[in-house]
């Protein structure tokens, strides 16, 4: 396929609001692509780059480049030339860099130089386009949406479900099951503002402990064991305490859902920062786990002994559980069978403070009847916590004064807005310490897209988890309102952009807003 196609839908998908029209668009699209096609064309369409950070500075692409008069890059070429310049290293780096992304601009028409631009610098990135891109797949291979849906769940990766389909036709779909080995992508949860309120939609529910600590789908098959985090990172070899839990196990093939965390000597849960750093790449494996055991806790079995149970309600799923984990390394819950029975939710307000006072998070909160929701924000859990926080996107910095010059300091703060940008919240450069201005400082020049001395536009990738009092109305900002004492929690590297809260819900918890800073 040639870019100058792709680039042309994703301009006119960009343009037009209509949904529908979007997918229509997109099918036209996927009956064009060759199967071979697909990796390249979903990351492209959506603003990702297959091959993450490539190292290519605002400066070079601001330098104009003729461009080429005909059309005749294909996107397996471009994607073959940012992949050679992902592996430039060493000494003379910066120039060879430069050459290679002149020479690709050279064979690009101006439309294409404007879609590269926009794909190296983050611009075109299109949040909804994975949604819209499975609706234009089923519509342009006469699959039904929800199955490939499904697979899309199950494969954890649209691009290989595409491929398929594009190579094969709706059969295709009947591969992509869940499969011990492979990860899926795990079940999310909405927010609820207090115990009661989730206990009220969700009816009859468990009430969990929330633990904070990383995320992990465990998969065994006889004696082999990979571990995924919620990004579907592989982090196995540096869970070695994790892989023997598994194989202590009484069942030779299961995929678990859970948490690990680290508890001090009174059993209180140790700060989630240093349990994240057992995750680096770097660390001496043996020495961490000298220096700071994990254990995990698992809340949920997504297949045992061949059977698969996402959908299975979640009452039934944790009996499974109960066969095949021991209590401590189950996650503490109680379990409200009749919502209106005041006892019973007397008891989930003390589990509630008794969870707090043991030093967890807070709770989520399931449904009995839900099934497993692989890869979605199930309506089903609903997490509870005593603080309000969101996790935004940084969307540029500001220079720092006084003891922080030379550091990059206040952040611009943005949600994801209804188009697929950001739209910015507020700023805060609250909460942050002296390792963290240093790391994030030496993070947003390998973002920067732009620097006017004073405010430094980053590519909008990185997720910063920020706590706030509230909203005020503020005419300053896009949205109308911004952040009350917004102050940084933690940056959550374990996050994508395109997981960040959106405008819509964060406006949509905030109801009764009426603070005004007549701004
Ligand atoms: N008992 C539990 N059941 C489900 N998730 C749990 C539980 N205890 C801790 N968690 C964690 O809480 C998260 C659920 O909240 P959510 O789906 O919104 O993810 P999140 O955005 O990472 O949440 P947060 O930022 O609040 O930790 C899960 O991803 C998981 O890591």
């Amino acid at each position: 396929m040639l870019l100058a196609e792709l680039a042309e839908v994703s301009a006119r998908v960009a343009a037009t609001s209509a949904r529908s029209r979007k997918t229509a668009l997109l099918a036209g699209l996927f009956r064009d692509a060759a199967p071979e096609d697909a990796p390249v064309v979903i990351p492209y369409l959506a603003g990702r780059l297959p091959q993450g950070r490539i190292g290519v500075g605002w400066s070079v692409l601001r330098e104009p480049v003729p461009p080429a008069r005909d059309p005749t890059l294909t996107v397996r070429d471009v994607d073959a030339a940012l992949t050679g310049l992902a592996r430039v290293s060493g000494a003379g780096a910066q120039g060879e860099r430069r050459r290679l992304v002149r020479a690709l601009l050279a064979a690009a028409t101006a439309e294409e130089q404007r879609f590269l631009i926009g794909l190296l610098t983050g611009e075109v990135r299109q949040g909804a386009l994975d949604a819209l891109a499975v609706e234009g797949l089923a519509e342009a291979t006469g699959a039904p949406a929800a199955d490939v849906r499904r697979a899309v769940m199950l494969a954890g990766a649209l691009q290989d479900v595409a491929r398929a389909l594009l190579a094969e036709g709706p059969a295709a779909l009947a591969a992509f099951r869940l499969t011990v080995g492979r990860p899926v992508g795990p079940m999310l949860a909405h927010s609820a503002a207090s115990v009661a309120e989730a206990v009220d939609k969700l009816g009859a529910c468990a009430v969990e402990e929330k633990l904070d600590g990383i995320r992990v789908q465990v998969h065994r098959d006889g004696p082999e064991v990979h571990i995924h985090t919620r990004t579907l990172e592989e982090v196995t070899d540096r869970l070695p305490e994790v892989t023997a839990a598994a194989r202590a196990l009484p069942a030779a093939r299961f995929i678990l859902d859970g948490e690990v965390i680290a508890l001090d000597a009174e059993g209180r849960p140790v700060p989630f920062q240093r349990v994240a750093g057992r995750f680096g790449s770097r660390v001496d494996v043996a020495a961490a786990q000298a220096a700071l055991p994990l254990s995990p806790v698992f809340f949920d079995v997504l297949s045992v002994d061949g059977r698969d149970l996402l959908e299975l309600p979640t009452a039934q799923r944790h009996t499974e559980l109960a066969r095949l984990v021991p209590e401590p390394q189950r996650v503490r819950r109680l379990v409200v069978e009749d919502a209106s029975d005041a006892g019973a939710r007397a008891a989930a307000e003390e589990f509630w403070a008794r969870t707090l006072r043991r030093g967890h998070e807070g709770v989520v909160v399931k449904a009995l009847d839900a099934p497993y929701s692989a890869g979605r924000r199930g309506a089903a859990w609903l997490k509870v916590k005593p603080v309000h926080t969101l996790d935004l996107v940084v969307l540029a910095a500001e220079w720092g004064h006084g003891r922080r010059t030379g550091k990059l300091s206040n952040l611009h703060l943005g949600a994801r807005g209804p188009d697929g940008g950001f739209v910015m919240l507020g700023k805060t450069f609250k909460g942050l310490t002296d390792v963290t201005l240093d790391w994030q400082t030496e993070r947003f020049r390998q973002l920067a897209v732009a620097d006017d001395d004073h405010v430094v536009t980053v590519r909008p990738e990185l997720v910063v988890e920020i706590a706030y009092d509230g909203l005020q109305t503020s005419s300053r900002y896009p949205a109308g309102v911004t952040l009350r004492f917004a102050r940084v929690v933690r940056y959550r590297e374990d996050k994508t952009a395109a997981e960040a809260d959106t405008v819509e819900s964060v406006l949509a918890a905030h109801p009764g807003r009426e603070r005004t800073d007549g701004g």
